[in-house]
């Protein structure tokens, strides 16, 4: 008997104002691998995490059924029920999904690319079999389409979806599970339209019109990103894709190169609390990430950020008031996309500005954003000089080029780590500290975006370490000082991208995380063991 079929149901308490009831399955919920020592035993001490809950808001969702600790696996190595090309895929190999150039083998029988004869990925589950390779030979690959990027690859994660059916059961019956929005996006034209010609129509002679579509919802609901050889591909995960949204989620997650799904607490989840990832951008102002949601996820996001006109006091969305010139003009009503903004200053006496003023700054900035030439430092700083007289310093725009600065600090051409000088190297770190304050708040404890900054952060400050030691000795409380921020940066960011994949910037950045930090701690014992203090 499957582990879903052996389900029991329980009362639990009320979540968003409904009545949920718990689905006591998933029994083998994940091993504990809990980072806070103290907590390892109570972490294993109890192999499942997670059940699955149920209210009219959000439909199927995670709740932690135990305490679970920051670091601790939720979901530990999902393998993905169907993987396949994204939407308007680059050309790649069905089998394996390496990046082809245009001069390919193609499958001697459906004639469809493939990277060579002997391909890993040929007559596997995950990759190009024989089913799949049965009904392509009467669905044409069009190179000529492939070229202007037409959606050829567009049928084939469907494709792998339905062929389920037949192929394995217990399978499809998960896949049916899952929610496919089908009225709501019946009635937004461009959607079904694109669907109706990229899939539906490649596929309606061997299956049921509504039926595609209905999976193609699936699809746009429910897949994951997942990432190989620096190919983005898509791929839907039973369980993890239960965990609804939360604009500051308590996990992460991150794929193998086997393409399974890893999911991480990323702060300590309380028992009874739903287990959550946030499906947009994070570091996206509340109306755009409302408005991603809703045209990805067709549902409205009210959870506490979008609905604090503060984004919890990060001031994302806030802008400078055109009348008092103070970063205090706030959506009056965050969750009204047509709201009008209100400066909060008494003296300001609800200075008034409407939607349209602030989409065209926006988009105004967001343009100029558009002619900065590539890694081009002083036009990044320029263009916030700028931006601050319209936005809030910590504005999503003015925070997203920051970010960038903070990459190129230190690795760009004329900008390399020692070759910046004590002032830049003080705004590389004033820039990495406002950005984790941010950080703390949107994306708190085990995140991959705490996890860059803090290696960002370390470089510097070891930087100006050591140009104090060679110019003037510091005094012991300074080393000690410095040395134990560096530690405790570079302890956090390699605990954090530890599982990220060998071939992602982040899991280049975990690694060299490591690796500084042993050099950090000879270093201290060279200077003295004073400085290692936990
Ligand atoms: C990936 S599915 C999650 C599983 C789904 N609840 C189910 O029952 O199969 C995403 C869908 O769950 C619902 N959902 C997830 N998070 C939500 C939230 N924070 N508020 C409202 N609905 C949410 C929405 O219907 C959304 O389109």
């Amino acid at each position: 008997m499957s582990k879903l079929a052996r389900r029991s149901k329980s009362k639990n308490k009320a979540t968003n104002g409904q009545t949920i009831s718990i689905e006591k399955s998933f029994e083998d919920g994940a091993v504990a691998d809990c980072s806070a020592k103290e907590n390892l035993e109570k972490c294993r001490s109890s192999k499942k995490v997670f059940s699955t809950a149920r209210s009219e808001v959000l439909g199927r969702y995670l709740v932690a059924n135990r305490d679970i600790c920051a670091g601790e696996m939720v979901i530990d190595g999902e393998q993905p029920l169907v993987v396949g090309p994204v939407q308007q895929s680059d050309l790649l190999c069905l089998g394996c999904y390496v990046p082809l150039s245009f001069e390919h083998f193609r499958c001697k029988k459906c004639n469809w690319p493939l990277c060579a004869p002997s391909c890993s990925g040929l007559y596997v589950q995950s990759g190009h079999d024989e089913a799949e390779c049965d009904l392509l030979t009467s669905i044409l690959f069009d190179e000529e389409l492939q070229r202007d990027k037409m959606n050829v690859y567009n049928c084939i994660v469907p494709l792998r979806c339905l062929l389920l059916k037949k192929k394995s059961k217990s399978k499809w019956k998960l896949l049916e599970k899952m929610e496919s929005h089908d009225q709501v996006r019946r009635k937004i034209s461009d959607v079904w339209e694109l669907n109706e010609n990229t899939v539906v129509k490649k596929l309606q002679k061997y299956f049921d019109p509504q039926e595609i579509h209905t999976i193609c919802g699936i699809l746009e609901v429910n897949c994951f990103e997942v990432s190989r050889t620096e190919i983005s591909l898509r791929a839907l995960f039973p369980e993890a894709t239960l965990m609804s949204h939360n604009c500051v989620a308590n996990t992460i997650h991150t794929n193998d190169d086997e393409l399974r799904l890893r999911v991480r607490a990323s702060v300590s989840i309380p028992k009874g609390e739903p287990i959550t990832i946030s499906y947009a951008y994070t570091l996206q102002g509340t109306a755009c990430r409302r408005a991603h949601i809703k045209k990805t996820k067709f549902f409205d996001c009210i959870c506490q950020r979008c609905s604090d006109s503060t984004e919890l006091r990060t001031n994302l969305s806030t802008l400078m008031c055109p009348k008092c010139n103070h970063p205090t003009l706030f959506s009056a009503q965050p969750l009204h996309q047509n709201a009008a903004w209100i400066c909060t200053r008494k003296k300001c006496a609800k200075y008034t500005v409407s939607r349209v003023y602030v989409d065209s700054s926006i988009e105004k900035f967001e343009n100029k954003l558009k002619f900065i030439p590539e890694n081009c430092i002083e036009s990044y700083e320029d263009w916030i000089k700028e931006a601050s007289v319209i936005f809030h310093q910590n504005h999503y725009l003015i925070t997203g080029v920051k970010y960038t600065l903070s990459l190129l600090y230190g690795k760009t051409d004329g900008f390399l780590l020692q070759d910046l000088s004590h002032d830049l190297l003080q705004r590389k770190i004033k820039i990495c500290e406002e950005l984790l304050d941010i950080a703390n708040i949107i994306q708190p404890g085990l995140s991959r975006l705490r996890g860059i900054l803090l290696y960002e952060l370390h470089a510097p400050i070891m930087m100006l370490l050591n140009h104090k030691r060679k110019t003037r000795h510091p005094s012991k409380k300074q080393l000690k000082h410095s040395l134990q921020r560096i530690l405790t940066c570079l302890r956090e960011s390699s605990d954090i991208l530890q599982f990220e994949s060998e071939n992602t910037m982040e899991g280049k950045i975990g690694r060299a995380a490591k690796e500084a930090l042993e050099s950090a701690y000879l270093w201290e014992e060279e200077l003295g063991s004073f400085a290692r203090m936990e």
